[in-house]
């Protein structure tokens, strides 16, 4: 007992960690930081200052949002930044959310975003490069997300690339949590599904190597559902039309699970994954995706790195999808920094 007693307390004088959320008025944003300031994220004994980032006109939201961070009474939140500028957001922080940003709505595909958003990544990379510790993790949740996380890295070049990610956990979590129904398991029973690629209607939400415990037995996805034809059809097109789904029915784009996405995405990174999780991360050329993309692969977090599940099989069902949603990126790449370039952001 004695000895559990000093180990928290030197746990409790650790330095805390400084983490900016962009979009901090917005609604992902609610959801979120509230999660990161009661230790969700970073460790239930690791101390946090919040950076939080929005525009001018969104200031008074910001300053509620404050003041219910202050009202919340968490041992764990030790200052807050409330700004309008990059260069105070992104001022020595050890880990970024980078939500804000427009969201779709009914009837628009999330590259339609491109042209609004992308401007937001370039000015955010160069304060980041300005302003950021070196070893900053960056996870980019506003879309189109995997290109703006490119987009971002390339205007903070000093940076490793390796620390820029997009999220597409919650198209994992989404996937898993449709296994684990289908299959009248929890989704803690549903491990290694996996998300290749864009976060966009052309992903590959993959089952081909996932397993489930059923009846107190693991086996594959695949053994335990019995319909592969399913599996390759009906299940990819829901996963991929889910976000679609949620904003035809809230009229609002998802918010609460993405927040949740995006913590379990930044916990992974930091305290480690337990089995292998899904995250957009510059491709290395790995199972022949194109470099100079950023790709959504299974990963294994430790040390606060990420490494790429090597080995898998790609047969030619696969092969298809993954060149089909490579080459959507690609076009996103070429339009996004033709974007950057004629800016004078
Ligand atoms: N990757 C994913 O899985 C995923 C999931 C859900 C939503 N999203 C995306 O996340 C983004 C945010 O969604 P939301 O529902 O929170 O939107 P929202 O409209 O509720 O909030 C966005 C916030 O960003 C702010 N903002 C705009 N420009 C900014 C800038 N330059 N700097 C800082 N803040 C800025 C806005 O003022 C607003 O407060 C959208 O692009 C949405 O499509 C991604
Ligand atoms: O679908 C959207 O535009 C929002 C988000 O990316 C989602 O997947 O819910």
């Amino acid at each position: 007992m004695k000895l559990v007693m000093i180990e928290l307390a030197i746990d409790f004088q650790s330095e805390p960690v400084r983490v900016v959320v962009t979009g901090a008025a917005g609604q992902i944003a609610y959801s979120l930081l509230y999660m990161v300031a009661k230790g969700d994220v970073f460790g239930p004994n690791q101390p946090v200052i919040l950076h939080l980032l929005d525009i001018p006109p969104m200031m008074g939201v910001v300053q509620g949002v404050v003041m219910e961070l202050s009202d919340c009474a968490l041992p764990l939140l030790r200052g807050v930044v409330p700004t309008a500028d990059p260069d105070v957001a992104f001022k020595d922080v050890d880990a970024a959310f980078l939500v804000g940003a427009m969201p779709r709505k009914e009837g628009m595909e999330r590259k339609d975003l491109l042209a609004a958003n992308v401007g937001i990544f370039k000015v955010q990379g160069q304060a980041i490069e300005r302003n950021a510790k070196r070893t900053i993790k960056v996870l980019v949740v506003g879309n189109p997300a995997n290109t703006n996380a490119l987009v971002c890295s390339k205007y903070a070049p000093s940076i490793p690339k390796e620390n820029f990610t997009a999220m597409t956990r919650l198209d994992q979590n989404r996937a898993t949590a449709h296994i684990a129904e289908r299959l009248n398991v929890s989704c803690a029973d549903v491990s290694n599904v996996i998300i290749w690629g864009n976060h966009s209607s052309t992903q590959f939400p993959d089952v081909r190597h996932a397993n489930a415990t059923v009846n107190g037995a693991k086996v594959s996805v695949s053994e335990a559902i019995k319909d592969d034809e399913y599996l390759k059809t009906q299940f990819v097109e829901k996963i991929q039309k889910r976000g679609a789904a949620v904003i035809a029915a809230r009229k609002l784009s998802s918010a609460m699970s993405a927040a949740k996405a995006a913590s379990d995405h930044m916990k992974d990174w930091w305290q480690g994954s337990a089995n292998w999780v899904s995250m957009g991360v510059i491709s290395d050329g790995s199972y022949g995706v194109p470099a100079d993309v950023v790709f959504s692969f299974p990963v294994i977090c430790s040390d606060k790195k990420w490494t790429i599940v090597q080995g898998l099989e790609i047969d030619e069902y696969a092969r298809g999808k993954l060149d089909i949603t490579a080459k959507e990126l690609i076009e996103e790449r070429e339009e996004a920094l033709a974007v950057c370039q004629d800016s004078n952001l």
